[in-house]
């Protein structure tokens, strides 16, 4: 079986994050873990599921070509396995459904390599999930997905005496502390069940997933685990009645999240103590009972949660700190935006689903880029809330079109187009010093963008250029298109990849991030975006054959294109349909 340099690479990597894991088990125990997981976390709540629950083992899903690789991973990470692997069940099938395919096309199996606390005392473990796949073969492209996403990354911890009572118990503490259910299932090779929920974790945990482990047949207490629609996911096992009902009241969360914004709720709390709704009210002159209505919806939402006596009152969550100003990444201008003008367009949906045209522009007059650029303080939040986002750029620094770029003799430059408030650009400018950068918007964003490079230290390997589309610079090195060909129609997009493609340079790379709409129709927050998109910009989401097409009118190769964060992706075109030798 013949195996390529990148294979080589990835599975080098999965070896890291097998040792990473291996060390992560030896140094924490129940009692450290549980805070990080649920930041906030003490007295009874602390003390109930710390006596109840065991740190039994971190979990992380392996991608080896065959067993002999596995086992080579294993032996240089130093675990041993003493026990056969079993089958897996549950995840499995979580893969199966995210993927598509037929639970019994994936051979995935577990196995449960022993590892000492760093006391020495406590047996615990690593729990590896093996997908083997083939050099070439089609799984490739779970294991490319997965990589990235980390979906099936958690810290497990065993119930030590499970009864339904003491499931349904930590479920509930669980729930009052920001986890939210996150599917599970019973295996029956180990007579186990699993409960997984995701966490508000700390960003030094590392891991966003906890999962219940509970010898025996639990499913009743799963069943109720189980039955909690995400909005975009598949129906649930609610009625029909039911989950109709939850659809219907989505706009009502929207509000409850911006007004809890608008209101600078969110500041004038904290994640560690509790705090009344009437001193609130106090504080944020708000009406103590229409405060105290809001703050039990959006504990219902995740974003405070209720504490019981003798703490009464809310404490804002990890999900709820995202809505601070002064929070890393904060998500405040996209709850002001989601919440305010594009909320008020989305009511006039009809108009877009029967003409085909933005309902933004049939009720602001005007398309709502010009309607922005004309309100600073609008043209200000619509920039916050694109960098609200960003975090989806930050594995693009490593993208080999821009490593390759970075080693180049001479130095070379990258072109981000309508780059924005410079964000993507600041990203790589920084993680690479050999680059310069050039950035090409509209008149006010080129001034943002200035001021955010400057501050960065990146101001003087940048050029600017206020101008349009038609203004694409020649002679760049890497050309970037992130998020902007999903604002167009297939027409303007055209245009706007011909005078990209007028512009490169033969060598030269063209980079374009975007939500990718599934090409098998599984659920997606890109089909969500691509109504966002017709009611509010005029644009579209598209699949990536559909981008394989536009660039090739433009006379470019599409090359292909890997996950990002967020639900975006990068795809990777040039002017030469088979890739170039490498830049010296
Ligand atoms: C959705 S934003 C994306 C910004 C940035 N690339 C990012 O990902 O954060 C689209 C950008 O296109 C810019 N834009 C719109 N029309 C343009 C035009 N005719 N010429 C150049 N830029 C334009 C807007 O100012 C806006 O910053």
């Amino acid at each position: 079986m013949t195996t390529t340099l990148l294979d080589e690479t990835m599975l080098r990597d999965d070896t890291a994050r097998l040792r990473a894991a291996a060390e992560f088990v030896r140094e924490h125990d129940s009692a450290s873990l549980l805070p990080l997981l649920l930041p906030g976390i003490d007295g009874p709540d602390l003390r109930a599921l710390a006596g109840h629950c065991r740190f039994a083992h971190a979990g992380t899903l392996l991608f080896p070509p065959d067993e002999e690789s596995l086992r080579a991973q294993l032996a240089d990470c130093g675990l041993a396995v003493d026990t056969p692997p079993q089958p897996s069940v549950v995840v499995r099938e979580r893969l199966a459904r995210r993927h598509r395919r037929e639970p019994a096309e994936l051979d995935v199996r577990i196995l449960r390599p022993q590892v000492s606390g760093a006391a020495g005392g406590e047996r615990r473990a690593v729990e590896i999930f093996a997908l083997t796949v083939p050099p070439h073969s089609d799984l490739e492209r779970i294991a490319a997905h997965e990589r990235t996403r980390g979906h099936e990354a958690h810290l497990a911890f065993e119930v030590d005496h499970p009864d339904p009572l003491v499931l349904r118990g930590l479920c509930a503490i669980l729930a009052r502390h920001g986890a939210h259910p996150d599917g599970g299932g019973y295996n029956p090779h180990e007579d186990g069940t699993v409960f997984y929920f995701t966490t508000p974790a700390d960003e030094a945990c590392g891991y966003r997933r906890l999962e219940l482990y509970a010898h025996g047949d639990h499913r009743d207490a799963l069943a109720a685990h189980l039955d909690d629609p995400g909005r975009y996911s598949r129906p649930s096992a609610r009625p029909p009645a039911e989950t109709l009902l939850h659809l219907l009241t989505g706009a009502w969360s929207t509000q409850a999240l911006a007004s809890f914004a608008r209101l600078r709720l969110p500041e004038a709390m904290d994640t560690r103590t509790a705090h009344r709704a009437e001193d609130l009210a106090r504080r944020t002159g708000t009406h103590p009972r229409g405060l105290a209505t809001l703050l039990r919806c959006l504990a219902m939402l995740g974003a405070v949660s209720r504490e019981e006596p003798p703490r009464e009152g809310f404490r804002l969550t990890a999900l709820g700190a995202l809505l601070r100003e002064d929070a890393p990444a904060s998500m405040r201008p996209l709850a002001l935006m989601y919440g305010g003008p594009f909320y008020r367009s989305f009511g006039a949906l009809d108009h877009a689903v029967r003409t085909g045209r933005p309902a933004f522009d049939h009720l602001f007059g005007e398309n709502h880029f010009d309607h922005f650029a004309r309100d600073p303080e609008l043209a200000d939040l619509f920039d916050r809330s694109m960098a609200a986002s960003s975090r989806m750029f930050e594995p693009l620094p490593a993208h080999p079109a821009l490593t390759a770029a970075a080693r180049a003799s001479a130095p070379a430059t990258v072109v981000d187009v309508a780059g924005g408030n410079g964000e993507l650009l600041r990203q790589v400018l920084t993680a690479h010093p050999a680059l310069r950068g050039v950035l090409l918007e509209r008149p006010h964003a080129v001034a943002t963008a200035r001021r955010l490079l400057d501050a960065a230290g990146c101001g003087t390997r940048c050029d600017y250029r206020a101008g349009d589309f038609a203004d694409v610079p020649s002679g760049g090195d890497v050309y970037v298109l992130a998020r902007v060909l999903h604002d167009w129609d297939d027409d303007r997009c055209r245009e706007i990849l011909r005078h990209c493609a007028r512009a490169m340079p033969d060598h030269a790379d063209l980079l374009i991030v975007e939500r990718l709409l599934p090409a098998d129709g599984s659920p997606s927050l890109a089909t969500a975006w691509d109504l966002h998109m017709l009611c509010n910009v005029g644009g579209r989401e598209r699949r990536a054959d559909h981008y394989a097409r536009l660039l090739a009118d433009a006379g470019l190769h599409l090359h292909g294109h890997t996950p990002l964060p967020l639900d975006a992706h990068v795809l990777h075109a040039r002017k030469t349909p088979v890739p170039c030798p490498p830049r010296t």
